[in-house]
């Protein structure tokens, strides 16, 4: 549990996300969440969190500050916002595409930084966190990680993996939900409608998840486990493959991290 002021300087997707997790444990009145248009927060207000526009005052009034704005916006907010930071602020920044160095040169030498890429299930405590810092103490780090463990995981990873992050576990929650979705539409296809089908996928997929996450085993060895010689599985898992499954999942997966380093 920590016991510091929180700000979140943007509360859009991710910023809300992570303010709603962290709110299992966290005290609402140490927690501040700004935006543009702040009666897009008002549930948040509701339950007695600091919400506004006022980004200063939110950073003067908090210890941690995590950064969940676009990243064409962070610059100038920054920049805006570097009188008022110091460093006995830490400041993580869950920002795709927006590098330490990008971040350090915005704020004073001193200034501690994490980068963080959780997702949305960070919502529901079931976030996938990878952290990197370049100059953030071993104490403000365990800080940082005890606030993301509290999300869901956390892995420890360098920067130069973060791309790789941002696809794999931050986009990764739209490739499963696209996954879940085709699942439904076979489903209500085959006969089901489209609540028994969600319900059906949706376990499915955790049940699949969990079966990784718990036994450790490469996803094959449990598909072997369902895959009957000459059976419905293996006839339809090779049509999929005919038709591209893996390898379209893998091209977007390149396709998406292109995106992010093409500039
Ligand atoms: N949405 C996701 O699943 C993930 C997003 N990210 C990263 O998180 C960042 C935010 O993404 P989203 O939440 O999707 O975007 P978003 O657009 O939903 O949220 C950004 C929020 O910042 C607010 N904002 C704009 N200017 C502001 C200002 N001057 N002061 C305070 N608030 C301001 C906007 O009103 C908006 O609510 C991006 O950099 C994105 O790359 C990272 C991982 C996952
Ligand atoms: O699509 C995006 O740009 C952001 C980064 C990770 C998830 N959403």
């Amino acid at each position: 549990m920590n016991h510091d002021t929180i700000a979140i300087i943007g509360g859009g997707n991710l910023g809300k996300s992570i303010a709603q997790g962290l709110l299992k444990q966290h005290n609402p009145s140490q927690m501040y969440v700004t935006r543009t248009k702040v009666a897009l927060l008002d549930d948040l207000k509701a339950i007695g969190v600091h919400t506004t526009s006022d980004n200063i005052l939110a950073v003067q009034q908090s210890k941690i500050l995590i950064f969940a704005l676009k990243p064409y916006r962070i610059e100038s907010v920054l920049k805006e916002l570097a009188p008022y930071i110091t460093e006995n602020h830490l400041v993580i920044s869950v920002i795709s595409d927006f590098s330490i160095e990008q971040l350090k040169s915005c704020v004073s030498d001193t200034v501690q930084i994490v980068r963080a890429m959780p997702n949305t299930a960070a919502a529901i405590g079931e976030s996938l966190t990878c952290l990197a810092t370049k100059n953030a103490s071993a104490a403000n780090m365990s800080k940082a990680k005890l606030i993301f463990d509290s999300l869901g995981e956390t892995i420890e990873i360098d920067e130069s993996l973060m791309d790789a992050a941002t696809v794999l576990g931050a986009c990764g929650i739209a490739y499963v939900l696209r996954f879940i979705r085709a699942m439904i539409q076979g489903g209500i296809e085959i006969g089901f409608d489209a609540k028994t089908a969600t319900k059906i996928a949706s376990q499915t997929v955790k049940g699949a998840s969990e079966l990784l996450l718990q036994n450790g085993n490469h996803p094959e060895e449990e598909i072997d486990k369902v895959t009957t010689p000459k059976g419905c599985t293996i006839a339809g898992l090779n049509e999929m493959e005919h038709q591209g499954f893996s390898s379209s999942l893998i091209k977007g997966i390149k396709t998406s991290i292109e995106t992010i380093q093409k500039d």
